[in-house]
């Protein structure tokens, strides 16, 4: 109990240990283990340590006995130093690209080592406050846009009784400025609604309160504003000169469908709407509102930030939208664009019956339909050189994706390689076990698929052909950039952390380019394998149908689309994006980030 940092833990260890009686001691037990636990004690340290950085209790407690805490005593500098060493990071990379430079290549390890990471990120943490709770931004219609210098603030009136300051109400005080005889503020409590807020500072001067104009008035005249207040209090502020920076919601999301405010009937201000397409990274502001949050396009810093529809509001339509068109099966009514209107409407597409099927996957694009798609969490993923981050070609048959992997490869075999496919068919005259396939039987093979080893697998002419999950990973682990171009399906058994892949959309140009190109290339059809013929107009239309089907039910997965039309181009455009991945960092499903 010694070892324990805080004399209110142990008082409170010590009051459980008196209580212990009869119907509650399992639950005593558990708190008693929970309170001693290792982590407990060194959240409390941690904790300790943070209070005393950023905030020094007075050695007087107020009247109530309760501690007051004094403003920061330390400013950070910035508040974003993850971001700043993922750019320097980026530098390095091209530098050492460009020179290198050993030094800059051992700077890159050092700064990208989990460890250094987690500490950027806590410190990143600490010095936006993200630990405390977050209150609403303010709204819309009350940012005065002309007037950059002034900032509205809305905080909610707390249920504390009323006392002759306006701490208990808004955790902050108020004076008259003896210089310029306006109201300012004079305190803000550490830990209370204006602290939370990150928005209001000592020095603030108080132009408004819930749209009164203070000029002239006392603090007594304000508090009996505060005072007549109900629910949430609007502040107008001037910013006092040595204002912190505010504090930002992180989250980073992937938009998974298309949004046109202007076609939206429910947002309660299509002016404020914030449009954006499938694959935009947007960055939420506040998440206050359940249906319709706050949000702004990543990296633009100076925009006002937009209102989009939470995952919560989009789910519910797109529900509706289902039931709806199951229902009456008739037109739906104009609810932003979501991916699954058109989605129903494919219901009665025909698959075309000259569809090659090598890889005969049980089709189960009913189970996709039944997914509903809104945003997906994002973070950084900074390049890691030791471990590759697989690209997954996807696309339709014949589109080229073959084509492409084997451009790759040739052009560097010490950087690229592919897998090398399972199957349970008896070797052939000349094959070899481990470099055409790996050969095994059957059952093995069917035991093997039951138990989840194989990313994608299937069945064409009486044999079993599959690839296997730890074939990709050994090339991972050997450094190569392992090249994939499965059947689309597999996406959602690759698109994992442990593989973390970089999906490439391999698009067929339009019909005239696509007849013009492989024509003039003599392109082999892949569409019959018995015979070594060019692509009919039938095949190629089909590739274009199949490509937009893939697009509709996988699209929210691509990370970048390559059309191919001309050939050079397309594989120099894979090329930029190998190149990317080696350099940049790149937004991914949270998860993937540890
Ligand atoms: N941009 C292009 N211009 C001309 N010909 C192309 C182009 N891309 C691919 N081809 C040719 O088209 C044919 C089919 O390409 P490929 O075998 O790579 O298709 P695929 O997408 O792998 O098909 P599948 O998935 O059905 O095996 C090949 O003869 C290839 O050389």
């Amino acid at each position: 109990m010694t070892s324990l940092p805080s004399e209110d833990l142990s008082r409170l260890l010590a009051t459980l240990h008196q209580t212990r009686s009869g119907d509650d001691l399992q639950e005593l037990n558990f708190l008693n283990q929970v309170l001693t636990s290792k982590g407990m004690t060194n959240l409390l340290r941690v904790h300790k340590k943070i209070s005393a950085i950023v905030g020094k209790p007075h050695s007087a407690s107020d009247t109530n006995g309760t501690l007051e805490y004094e403003p920061e005593m330390i400013v950070p500098i910035v508040s974003n130093v993850f971001n700043i060493s993922c750019e320097v990071i980026e530098t390095l990379q091209s530098f050492v690209q460009r020179s290198g430079s050993r030094d800059s290549r051992e700077l890159i390890l050092l700064l990208q080592r989990p460890a250094f990471q987690s500490l950027l990120l806590v410190h990143d943490t600490i010095s936006q406050k993200d630990y405390v709770p977050k209150l609403p931004e303010p709204p819309f219609n009350t940012v005065d846009e002309d007037e950059e210098t002034i900032k509205i603030v809305q905080l909610v009136k707390s249920n504390e009784p009323l006392a002759q300051t306006a701490e208990p109400i808004v955790g902050a005080t108020i004076k008259t400025d003896e210089r310029t005889g306006k109201i300012v503020i004079a305190r803000v409590m550490h830990g209370g609604a204006a602290d939370r807020s990150g928005l209001i500072h000592p020095g603030d001067e108080v132009v408004e309160v819930n749209g009164i104009d203070v000029l002239g008035k006392t603090p007594n005249d304000v508090l009996e504003i505060l005072q007549n207040a109900e629910g949430t209090i609007t502040f107008k502020l001037i910013p006092s000169e040595s204002q912190r920076p505010s504090r930002e919601n992180r989250v980073r999301v992937r938009a998974l469908f298309d949004f046109t405010a202007a076609l939206d009937r429910y947002i309660p201000c299509k002016e404020a709407g914030l449009d954006f397409r499938r694959g935009d990274i947007i960055h939420i502001v506040s998440q206050d509102d359940p249906y319709w949050w706050q949000a702004r396009h990543e990296g633009d810093k100076q925009m006002r930030a937009g209102l989009i529809p939470s995952r919560m509001l989009q789910e519910k339509r797109i529900a509706y939208e289902r039931a709806h068109s199951a229902n009456n099966n008739s037109d739906q009514p104009e609810i932003g664009c979501s991916p699954a209107r058109s989605i129903g409407s494919l219901k009665s597409e025909r698959s075309s019956p000259t569809q090659k099927v090598m890889y005969a996957l049980a089709e189960n694009e009913d189970f996709d339909r039944q997914e509903i798609v809104t945003y997906e969490e994002v973070a950084r993923l900074m390049p890691y050189p030791a471990v590759p981050r697989p690209i997954v070609l996807i696309g339709p048959p014949g589109v080229g994706r073959n084509e492409l992997k084997r451009r790759l490869i040739a052009l560097d075999p010490d950087k690229f390689r592919t897998t090398i496919p399972y199957t349970s068919r008896l070797p052939k005259p000349g094959e070899a076990d481990g470099v055409d396939y790996h050969f095994l039987d059957r059952q093995q093979m069917e035991r093997d698929i039951d138990d989840g080893l194989f990313v994608e697998f299937g069945e064409y002419k009486g044999n079993l052909y599959g690839t296997a999950n730890r074939s990709i990973k050994e090339i991972i682990e050997l450094g190569y950039t392992c090249i994939l171009n499965p059947h689309h399906q597999a996406l959602k058994t690759l698109r994992t952390a442990e593989f973390k892949p970089h999906v490439v959309y391999i698009k067929p140009p339009g019909f005239n380019v696509l007849r013009e190109t492989r024509s003039a290339a003599y392109a082999r059809s892949t569409f019959d394998e018995n015979s070594s013929r060019g692509f009919t107009d039938d095949e190629l239309a089909e590739m274009i149908r199949s490509g937009q089907r893939i697009e509709l039910h996988y699209g929210h997965l691509f990370d970048d689309v390559i059309v191919n039309g001309d050939l050079s181009t397309a594989f120099e455009q894979l090329l930029t994006v190998t190149r990317k991945l080696d350099t940049q960092s790149q937004w991914v499903p949270v998860s993937w980030v540890v």
